[in-house]
């Protein structure tokens, strides 16, 4: 079935990015994909592969070098800073590694954050659905810090899922998660996909977590290599063990620490300066 625009919740066409620095590193290199509008897709591949700025490029929270970003039909590159801040709160929804809450505010507090920065009043219903939804009932009051990790990773999805963005870009959503919490999470995005119609476009090293997933797209070397639709766990895992054997692949420059709540607040104007480019061996 051919996918029109209208169809298409996120775009990515031609992106590039290099990091800069003393070695600069290619981290995207013409990566082409489309993610219909109604499905949830894995991006997958060895670390270092670029899954981190591919979600990063398509959410708006790093500008790509090369190429169009679209939400929708918007075009990112088009949008002035505090547009861009508005469409993060409003119609993307994030779920990151390392959580981004709010230590100051309580646990309730900080699932409501979104709504209150976008001025959206929340259908109280759908909060308390996904409050119990992510087991977070007995814990509205406390705050991050009295948590564990897989708790706050719990908050942090609930905060992406009140306000039913167009688009919910997860990094390891279940990595902090043992398998029963990380199959209610999993089973909870899949319902937002199926029942809402979101989209759901979610890093993972975990097959499993993939095969919840209507499509898995690999990457490798900051390129696309695979593109499986509902390949299953055992598929995945073989086309990683694929993957798996190639050399590791160089790191070369540390990433910066992960600004406070970088999605809800405005974007940095990282811009990477012109620089000559190495690439790095596969
Ligand atoms: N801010 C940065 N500055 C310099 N290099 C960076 C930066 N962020 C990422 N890189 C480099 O870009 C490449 C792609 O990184 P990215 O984080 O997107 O990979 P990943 O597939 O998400 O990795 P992982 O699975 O380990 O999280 C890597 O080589 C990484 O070292």
């Amino acid at each position: 079935m051919s996918v029109t625009s209208a169809d298409v919740a996120v775009s990515l066409e031609h992106v590039r990015k290099t990091y800069g620095g003393e070695q600069p590193v290619v981290a995207l290199d013409d990566v082409d994909v489309r993610f219909a509008r109604g499905t949830a897709t894995a991006v997958m591949g060895p670390s270092g592969s670029g899954k981190s700025t591919l979600l990063h490029c398509a959410a708006g929270l790093d500008r790509p070098d090369a190429g169009t970003v679209r939400i929708g039909s918007t075009d990112l590159a088009s949008m002035s800073e505090k547009r861009l801040t508005e469409l993060r709160r409003g119609r993307v929804g994030f779920v990151f590694q390392a959580f981004n809450l709010v230590g100051a505010l309580n646990v309730e507090q900080n699932i409501l954050l979104p709504s209150r920065l976008s001025r959206q009043r929340p259908d109280p219903a759908w909060v308390a659905e996904v409050v119990d939804r992510v087991g977070l009932g007995d814990r509205l009051r406390h705050r991050p810090a009295q948590l564990s990790g897989g708790q706050q990773q719990r908050v942090a999805i609930a905060r992406a899922l009140v306000t039913r963005p167009e688009v919910i870009f997860c990094d390891e959503p279940t990595g902090a998660l043992d398998t029963r919490t990380a199959a209610d999470v999993l089973s909870l995005l899949r319902s937002v996909v199926d029942q809402a119609g979101q989209t759901v476009v979610m890093v993972t090293h975990d097959p499993v977590a993939a095969s919840y997933a209507d499509r898995v797209v690999v990457l490798a070397d900051g390129r696309i290599v695979q593109d499986m639709p509902q390949p299953g766990a055992e598929r995945i895992a073989e086309h990683l063990a694929h993957l798996g054997s190639r050399q590791p692949i160089a790191r070369p420059a540390a990433r910066p620490a992960t600004p406070f709540a970088p999605h809800l607040a405005p974007h940095p104007a990282a811009q990477t300066p012109a620089q000559p480019v190495v690439r790095r061996e596969g």
